[in-house]
């Protein structure tokens, strides 16, 4: 599977070679590597230039950054060569479309959502991110602005154009990804938390149910919609 897959599924997060290759023969489309330095789940560039050796050509792989300026987003992407950049941080449209233009990169735009108001926003990033990360927001008195395996409401998401594409991610987990993807009908899914047995500490097992767990309900999905 790729990045290119009708209905991707991200696992975000990955920081050791063993746990990556867990993603890859799951069949994850695409991978994220955090540099974040609050995250647990921060890897250097140098570790990150390794992982993404092992993933090129199998998964899409994802650099995800927090309000970096487009000329430490291009530098970073001449060192790691993803395939995408995921902007997680309080980037406006203006600096979204700027990373874009310093990294030649499509970029996918995280936004946090706890209520309906928060999904005003989105259709400010319409035509200028190439990919809409819909994702729990982080608690008030958070280190970091995400990973925090905390779910939202998905029934907000039913005031949402139904041909807006988007993808989900906040607490979801192998036992809750089927009724998410029911409920909120998203476009592809990314999970860091629920695949983990300590944060920052990715487990092989977790990983290969939750994409089975997703292609499954994905697939179940499209054949719904095709009767
Ligand atoms: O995961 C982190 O540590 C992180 C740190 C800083 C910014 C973003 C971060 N994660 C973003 C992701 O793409 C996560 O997959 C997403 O927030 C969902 O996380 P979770 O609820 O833990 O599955």
């Amino acid at each position: 599977m790729t990045h290119g897959d009708a209905f991707p599924i991200k696992i975000c997060g990955l920081s050791t070679p063993e746990t990556l290759d867990a993603a890859l023969v799951a069949g994850a489309s695409m991978i994220g590597l955090n540099f974040h330095p609050k995250s647990p789940r921060y890897v250097t560039p140098q570790r990150a230039v390794e992982l993404a050796a092992q993933a090129r050509g199998r998964t899409g792989i994802v650099a995800l950054v927090v309000d970096y300026a487009p000329e430490q987003a291009a530098e970073l992407a001449r060192i790691v060569r993803p395939d995408w950049m995921q902007l997680h941080g309080k980037e406006t449209p203006e600096q979204v479309a700027a990373i874009k233009a310093a990294t030649g990169l499509p970029v996918m735009k995280a936004l946090g959502v706890a209520s309906a108001a928060d999904l005003d926003p989105v259709a400010r990033y319409h035509g200028i991110a190439d990919r809409i990360l819909l994702d729990a927001k982080p608690p008030k008195d958070a280190a970091y602005p995400g990973g925090h395996g905390r779910p939202f409401d998905w029934r907000l998401l039913s005031r949402l154009d139904p041909a807006f594409r988007f993808m989900l991610s906040g607490g979801l987990d192998p036992a809750n990804v089927a009724e998410a993807i029911r409920i909120a009908r998203p476009d592809g899914v990314d999970v860091s938390s629920g695949v983990e047995s300590a944060p920052g500490v990715k487990d092989a097992g977790k990983i290969a149910e939750f994409v089975r767990a997703a292609r499954s309900a994905a697939a179940q999905l499209k054949k719904a919609g095709q009767a």
